[in-house]
């Protein structure tokens, strides 16, 4: 596993990941996880994820990551128990990968990286009626990361990577329907750790609740590759790869991340 002492990423980051750290705050995202400083919570429930894959709706290259977005109209998407008290609304998931297979994730367990990270964003339906509200509040967001690593190839990706050269463009989407986000989760979903931290791209709001699975799922290595075959940039700019589309890790500020199993 390649550990990230052999890659010192450089310090540059493009601009797209806003600044490095935000004045003021001490609970930004990603962070790395210290299993040995994981505290057990015994009082963490089993996670309830229920998904209707007709509900998805497009897929969309948004310049810092490809999203697929579903209708979150209704309460057809949802996500409770685990760290949660309320019900949440899946709204969209995407990922963060690499230019290479060695680094790409944005959360790391003991310093390890992983080639990508998969985010399933939800908003909390029963307090707030609409993600954008729910963005800007401390309980307003719940994020389930799942890490990828390369290997057999993963079905149920195919039908999304089969999309992607149609999106190649920031600002490009296209409809996409009958896709459940629920294959793309690991078997086992009880195993996860928890914090409180924000989010990844501007607006950096600290209103998240990560649930980040201790399970990852394998893709293949040309499954990744299409991944890296997005841009950046539009149609009329010069080409730049969607690549390294991750933040650097955020100070942990005295934070603890709690643990579902022993
Ligand atoms: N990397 S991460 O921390 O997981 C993350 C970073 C930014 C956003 C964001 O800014 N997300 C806007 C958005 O997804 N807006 C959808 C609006 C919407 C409502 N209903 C359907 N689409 C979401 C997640
Ligand atoms: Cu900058
Ligand atoms: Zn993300």
């Amino acid at each position: 596993t390649a550990c990230s002492s052999k890659y010192v990423l450089s310090q540059m980051h493009p601009m797209w990941q806003g600044p490095l750290v935000v004045p003021g705050g001490d609970r930004q995202s990603p962070i790395d996880i210290a299993v040995r400083k994981t505290v057990f919570d015994s009082e963490l429930k089993p996670l309830v994820a229920t998904y209707d894959p007709q509900t998805c709706q497009q897929i969309w290259n948004n310049g810092y990551s490809f999203l697929v977005e579903y209708d979150d109209t209704t309460d057809k998407n949802t996500l409770k128990g685990g760290p949660l008290q309320d019900k949440f609304r899946l709204c969209q998931f995407h990922f963060h990968w690499g230019e290479s297979n060695d680094w790409g994730s944005e959360h790391t367990v003991d310093r390890r990286l992983f080639p990508a990270e998969l985010h399933l964003v939800h908003w909390n339906s029963d307090r707030y009626t609409l993600f954008e509200e729910a963005v800007m509040e401390e309980n307003g967001l719940a994020v389930i990361g799942v890490f990828l690593k390369v290997g057999k190839r993963h079905e149920g990706l195919q039908k999304l990577v089969d999309a992607l050269p149609a999106i190649r463009h920031k600002d490009s989407i296209v409809e996409f329907n009958r896709f459940d986000p629920g294959c793309l989760l690991p078997a086992n979903i009880n195993d996860y750790w928890t914090y409180h931290g924000s989010l990844t791209t501007p607006p950096l709001t600290e209103s998240v609740s990560w649930i980040i699975m201790k399970q990852h799922i394998e893709v293949s290595h040309d499954q990744l590759a299409v991944f890296r075959s997005l841009l950046f940039t539009s149609a009329e700019e010069v080409q730049k790869s969607m690549v390294n589309n991750f933040r650097v890790q955020q100070p942990i500020r005295g934070r603890t991340v709690r643990s579902s199993f022993t």
